[in-house]
Formats: C-alpha cells, structure tokens, sequence
C-alpha cells in the first residue's frame, strides 16, 4: 500500500479553445472535470501500474463531493481525504487548439480551520501504520501551517516511511530540513530554492539542505536524478507535443513505485520518464497513453551516468 497526501485537492476542469486571446470572449468547444490535485494523479497512475493506494487531504463542499464520487470508481484507490467546511477549489487548464499551449488558472483553495489540521495530522498517523512509502505533493490551502510538510516529513521518518516531497516555495524550503528521501523540483523550482539555475549544481545544493535524493524534471529533456548512489540523466527520444498538465505527476508515480519495487535507480527513471511523456501525449490531461508508455519504455527512453561523485 502506497499513501498520497494531496492538502489542496482540485476539481481540474480542462477547457479546449480554438485560440486563446487576452481580452477576447473565447467558446469552449469541450470541457472535461476530473479529481485532480498532484496526489491524486499519482494515486490514479500508481493504481493503474497495480498498485494499491490510499489518497488523503481534505475535502469540502459541492466540488469536494464531485472530487469524492470520481474517485470512487478507480479501482485500486482508497479515499481516506478528511472532510473540510470550506469548498474543495477548482482549477482551470484552458488548452489552445491553435498551438497546444495550456494556460493554468488555479484557485487558493479552501480555509482550514486549526481543528481541521489537527484532524488531518492524526489521521495521517494512523495511515502511515503499514505503508510502504509516502508521496506530500502540492500547493497548502489558506491556514495550514507553511511548515506542515516539514512536520509531515518528521512523522513518516520516524514510522520508518520512505517520504516523497513534491511542491515548491517556502513549504518546499521548510521540508527540506526534514530531510525527505526524495524531491521533485522542476527546473524553476529547484533555481528558487537553491539560487543556482544550472541544475547540477542546484541539485547539490538541495541534497546539503536535507533532501538524501533529487531528481530533477527538466521538461522535454527529461530528468536528473542526483541520489547517494549516483547521477544519471534520462531523456525521452524525442520531444513531445501534447498537454503536460500532471506529466510531473506521472514522473512521481514512476519514482515512488520503482521505490517500493526496489528497482535499481536507471529503472527507476526510465519508468518515470516513459509514464511523463506518456501523460504528455494522452488526449485527456493527467492521464497516460498506455501503448506509448510501453514503446518508450521499451526502446525509448535513454538513461545515462553523469560523471563525479554523487
Ligand atoms: O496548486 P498545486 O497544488 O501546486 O497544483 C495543482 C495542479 O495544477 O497540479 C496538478 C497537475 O500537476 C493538477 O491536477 C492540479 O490542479
């Protein structure tokens, strides 16, 4: 059993616009609405990889309700969110037809009161008894503690849980000290954190802070993993057009089941690298082409050794 903690869960709706103009009126030609939230599409690519997963955060209101009922006819996936008053967010991902571009719009996401934490943060406990690995992934709504991953982190430590920490900013900076197994900082993030912009060196610099391996994504370029084993990189064969919305998502998912499998770290990669770019070409937004991911997984993806000492 994996466990995915996603704080600010979403209803993701996708709009499809024949072009996307500033200051124009725009008819959608097609909306699509799906449980989304970083820890979500890596519970719903886990699952479909075979494996079983628990899903918590909170949930509220109409949207949290929607968000609830798609979940339940996922096989595979357990809804363990913790009810909140405030309304579950929404988030927009409007897709040009035109050229492909995908413009992200995301809401703040609900209020959570300090009874509400404190109800999450025991739960979380008790759900951590028996998993093999944690994945903390996204944005904190309004009134969770900016450190609530850094405390999130310390408890699956110390119940001997392997934590994956994806999100980014302060919470990303604060988690860090808690020294997760693993983080998956984009390009821009991992530059924010560590002030560097050459992804190297900025992954180094992060792995000082705390984090014991970084793997970074470097969008069509594929990944850089920086782990106390080694350095490697991983590409797709060529680049890949499609809608990128929840491919770092599908990248989490590789990661953490290569993890639980123990596969060797360049199995690992190609796995994450293949679901991503699989995520990427997949008509509808968060989900994998399944028959691509098995061709690049094949023969397409290639995983180098980086020089130097890890
Ligand atoms: O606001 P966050 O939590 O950083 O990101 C939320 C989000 O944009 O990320 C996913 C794609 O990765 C979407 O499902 C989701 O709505």
């Amino acid at each position: 059993m994996i466990l995915t903690v996603t704080l600010n869960t979403a209803l993701d709706i996708t709009y499809r616009v024949p072009a996307l103009r500033p200051h124009a009126s725009h008819r959608v030609t097609e909306v699509t609405e799906r449980p989304g939230g970083k820890g979500l599409n890596v519970a719903r690519v886990l699952a479909a990889l075979g494996h079983e997963v628990t899903v918590t955060g909170f949930a509220g209101g109409t949207t949290g309700g929607v968000v609830r009922e798609g979940l339940t006819g996922v096989p595979g996936v357990t809804d363990a969110l913790v009810p909140v008053a405030g309304a579950t967010r929404r988030t927009i991902a409007v897709v040009d037809e035109r050229t492909g571009d995908t413009t992200q719009l995301n809401e703040p996401g609900p209020a959570v009161a300090p009874a509400e934490w404190n109800a999450f943060q025991e739960a979380y406990e008790d759900l951590l008894a028996g998993v093999a690995a944690v994945a903390l992934c996204g944005s904190l709504p309004p009134g969770v503690p900016v450190g609530a991953y850094a405390g999130l982190v310390r408890v699956a430590r110390a119940a001997g849980v392997p934590v994956l920490l994806d999100t980014s900013g302060e919470p990303l900076r604060r988690g860090l000290a808690a020294r997760p197994d693993l983080i998956k900082p984009n390009a821009d993030e991992l530059a924010e954190l560590t002030g560097s912009h050459e992804p190297q060196r900025a992954a180094q610099a992060a792995r000082r802070r705390g984090a014991r391996s970084v793997i970074a994504s470097l969008g069509p370029e594929g990944l850089l993993a920086v782990t106390p084993e080694g350095r490697w990189r991983a590409a797709p064969p060529a680049h890949v057009r499609g809608n990128p919305t929840g491919a770092g998502d599908s990248a989490v998912a590789g990661l953490l089941s290569g993890l639980v499998e123990h596969l060797p770290w360049p199995d690992r990669l190609a796995r994450a690298v293949a679901l991503s770019a699989a995520t990427v070409l997949a008509p509808v937004a968060g989900e994998f082409d399944r028959a691509a991911y098995e061709e690049l997984l094949g023969h397409g993806v290639a995983v180098t050794a980086e020089a130097g000492a890890a």
